[in-house]
């Protein structure tokens, strides 16, 4: 029997000019071991990740240090081609996949040919080369490997979220001889009973012998599906433990090196104003995945509001159709006030603002620095952060407004960065996800719309989230209107929640009803109960 480690990683150091991100890492991963790697955002799991694989990035910052070794040689990879060459796939945080491409065509793409400009050349040579048949047998069985039902023809841009990480691993399942598959949050787009497909899908690779890489900030998963678990804090290990030895608390502890206490509803339905903010008549909204048919409630003043239900019921097509983002019609009244829809801008003017669940896409300017991200709305919109000068002849960027008020964000979010000046791409998911918050609270708005904001957030970070949501609506009366596929997370935060269910409201309760009542609205109980009738 073959003994030695399929990986080992020795003294792996990394710094991004002079920021040391990683420092010391060393762990070994067995053949079919399946190892949870944790940590809080920016501890430095992708970085780690990124130099098993090979990716530019690491070698155009100056490399890492340490060594690695495959089944005992030491590789040092140039590219994720070679890489993938060696047996190692990897499923990244934000999808790799080409929209107007069915998942056979997707699955069977390389992953280092995925780049638009590339593919676009070569698709037609590719596709004449290619045996349709065969291409669509190979994509099934790794589609039926996962265990899941997708349809191998639908295209990308059609399919719900959930369906393309589904088709983003079975395209790395596609792959002849694969020995380590990396999979970096994987469930977070994923609703719970797609995650549970995932995981024994997982499950069932480790007994096929491939080890897998498993990052996650749902602690009850690595608890539930790794070996052993590996947490990082600061690009240090702090423990490597046998699942079987621990447990959420304790690797949360570890993670953020202090003990977390829980988050529990607050009721308090009597402190609201009976006046509706909000009131949404007949909307319908056609975002591919998420489409909205007929929705009809209204919001009160000062109240957070929250809007739940399974992945591609349409409770993601809510925000993005109110605020202009996807074709939508229906009627919206704010404070009186009907919202003209398909208009961005006139959503904004009206006081309304997006944290948008796709922050890569709509939330960031990634190249651009931090201050400038979080000012930028609140200038273009509001005319703020401007300064006039010879008298008001001139209007100027107040750039020490802008810092100031990006450090007070940094600040009071715990953004981890070097500064306000760093820029958006060069942050970890999650601390992204708090520069797409502070941008939103930057413009001070009257109705703030929150879609899945502690997706990718780790523990310590998720609590500090919803506290400064809670904290921003108490001090400054905003109202929100949270979308959230984590029930428990809405129950803590909400006033009342709404359950979407086949584009429609399947009904509105109080945070304080019990998880099963909500749970019963997400599988369409109501919806049953009147077909009956
Ligand atoms: N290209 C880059 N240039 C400069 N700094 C970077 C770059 N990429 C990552 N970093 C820094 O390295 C640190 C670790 O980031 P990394 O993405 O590895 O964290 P993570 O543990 O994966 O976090 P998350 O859970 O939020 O995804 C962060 O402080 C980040 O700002």
């Amino acid at each position: 029997m073959n003994t030695t480690p399929l990986l080992e990683l020795r003294s792996i150091t990394k710094d991004f000019f002079g920021n040391q991100v990683l420092t010391d890492v060393s762990f070994n991963l067995e053949r079919g071991e399946i190892l949870g790697l944790v940590g809080e955002n920016g501890a430095g799991k992708t970085t780690l990740m990124k130099i098993i694989f090979g990716m530019g990035v690491i070698r155009e910052t100056g490399g890492y240090g340490g060594k690695i070794l495959l089944e005992g040689e030491e590789v040092s990879f140039q590219s994720p081609f070679d890489a993938l060459k060696a047996g190692i796939g990897m499923v990244h945080q934000e999808f790799s996949l080409i929209p107007g491409f069915s998942a056979t065509e997707n699955i069977l793409l390389n992953r280092e040919s995925t780049r638009y400009n590339f593919l676009v050349e070569i698709f037609n040579d590719r596709m004449r080369t290619l045996d349709r048949e065969d291409m669509q047998k190979r994509a099934l069985e790794a589609i039926r490997l996962l265990g899941i039902d997708l349809d191998e023809n639908m295209p990308v841009s059609e399919m719900p979220v959930g369906h393309k990480q589904f088709t983003e691993i079975a395209r790395e399942l596609a792959r002849k001889q694969i020995k380590l598959l990396v999979l970096d949050e994987p469930t977070a787009v994923l609703t719970e009973s797609e995650a549970e497909i995932l995981i024994s899908a997982v499950r069932n690779l480790a007994k096929r012998g491939i080890s897998v890489i498993f990052i996650s900030h749902r602690l009850d998963e690595i608890i539930a599906l790794c070996d052993k678990v590996v947490i990082l804090r600061d690009g240090e290990i702090v423990e490597e433990k046998h699942v079987t030895e621990t447990s959420v608390e304790q690797i949360a502890e570890a993670m953020v090196g202090r003990s977390l206490e829980g988050y529990a509803p607050v009721p308090r339905e009597s402190e609201l104003k009976e006046e509706a903010v909000l009131e949404v008549a007949h909307l319908w909204v056609d975002m591919p995945g998420e489409t909205v048919r007929d929705v009809s409630f209204s919001v009160r003043s000062g109240e957070i509001f929250g809007i739940g239900g399974l992945a591609g019921q349409g409770k993601l097509g809510i925000p993005n159709g109110i605020m202009g983002l996807y074709k939508a019609g229906g009627i919206v009244t704010f404070e009186g006030k009907q919202v003209l829809l398909n208009d961005p801008n006139a959503a904004l003017m009206a006081g309304m603002s997006f944290v948008s669940e796709d922050r890569r896409g709509v939330g960031l300017l990634l190249e651009e620095p931090l201050d400038w991200n979080i000012a930028f709305t609140a200038m273009q919109t509001q005319d703020r952060f401007i300064k006039p000068i010879l008298g008001g002849l001139i209007k100027w960027r107040d750039d020490k407004a802008i810092e100031e008020l990006a450090q007070e964000y940094i600040d009071s979010l715990q953004i981890r960065c070097t500064g306000p000046w760093q820029h958006a791409v060069e942050l970890s998911g999650g601390n992204q996800q708090k520069v797409c918050l502070a941008k939103a609270f930057a413009v001070k708005p009257k109705l703030l719309f929150v879609s899945e904001p502690t997706r990718g957030i780790d523990v310590g970070a998720k609590k500090l989230v919803l506290d400064t949501i809670r904290r921003y609506n108490r001090e400054n009366g905003i109202t929100v209107i949270m979308v959230s596929s984590e029930l428990e997370e809405l129950r803590s935060l909400c006033d009342r929640i709404a359950i979407v269910d086949e584009g429609r409201i399947g009904g509105i309760k109080p945070a304080t009803e019990k998880s099963t009542e909500f749970g019963l609205m997400m599988v369409g109980r109501s919806r049953r109960a009147q077909a009956e009738v």
